[in-house]
């Protein structure tokens, strides 16, 4: 499955990382505000991060944002992100508004990625994953451990679990506590890339301590990594525009192998 994701003119799997910068407003002026940011940074990708929205148990609402959103953002592609307070996020819905929510966002085909969890039930990862598909939506389905980095073992089998529910995109965030866990990260990475052939694949290692998986993705096989743009969505992340400058120089750098 190792394949190729192309989302309007990005292509997601192939050469350098692609950078994502995130939008975390609360208020629709903030976002537009973000938007209008993020349209003049060297970023390929903008993630709404729809928990950080006031507006969120509307679903009125946030078609309305996305809308607006959309209008700003000049054709970059965009990933719908409803990030529970258990993986990070700011707040914490019931699964059956979750399903509710990214459902009505994806027929809305305002979006092009949705980030679904893999901590939700099977059945309900596999009916998001159907709608995604009649709405030619991709869907990327994630893991966060704000506390630790699980065993190398465990992270290739979450990657490998999510690309078996259907995902596009498997994607892991985990919390380094030593350079072994860096090392971990990555090196689970590389084995579900290379020895099982699945991906694209979004990782990192977040904290100052990871910051160098969100850098050197095409060296161990990561995607795409998220860069801020006004404001960060997690630890670690740095300026999407120096984040660019990084993944550039490496790419230039790179042997053809990897071409
Ligand atoms: O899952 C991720 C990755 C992330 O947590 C990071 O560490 O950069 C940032 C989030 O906005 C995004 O949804």
């Amino acid at each position: 499955m190792n394949r190729i994701i192309r989302v309007k003119d990005v292509s997601i799997g192939e050469g350098p990382p692609k950078v994502c910068a995130p939008m975390v407003g609360s208020m629709l002026s903030s976002l537009e505000e973000e938007a209008g940011i993020i349209n003049e940074l060297a970023c390929d990708l903008v993630e709404w991060r729809v928990d950080y929205f006031s507006g969120v148990m509307s679903i009125d609402s946030v078609k309305e944002a996305l809308k607006r959103i959309n209008s700003i953002l000049m054709g970059k592609p965009l990933i719908f992100t409803f990030r529970n307070k258990a993986e990070g996020g700011q707040c914490e819905i019931d699964a059956a508004y979750y399903q509710e929510l990214l459902s009505a966002v994806m027929q809305t085909r305002l979006v092009d990625l949705v980030d679904v969890e893999l901590a939700m039930e099977e059945s309900m990862i596999r009916e998001l994953v159907t709608t995604a598909r009649k709405n030619q939506v991709n869907v990327i389905i994630s893991s966060h451990d704000f506390n630790q980095t699980p065993s190398a073992e465990k992270m290739v089998q979450q990657m490998l679990k999510a690309a078996e529910l259907g995902g596009d995109i498997p994607k892991l965030a985990v919390m380094p506590r030593c350079s072994a866990d860096v090392l971990a990260l990555m090196e689970a990475t590389r084995c579900v890339k290379e020895d099982h052939g699945v991906g694209p694949l979004i990782t990192m290692a977040m904290g100052g301590l990871g910051m160098i998986s969100r850098l050197a993705g095409e060296v161990y096989g990561s995607d795409l990594t998220f860069g801020a743009a006004k404001a960060a969505s997690a630890p670690g992340q740095i300026a999407a525009s120096e984040l660019q400058q990084v993944i550039q120089l490496i790419h230039q750098n790179m042997p053809a192998i990897n071409e």
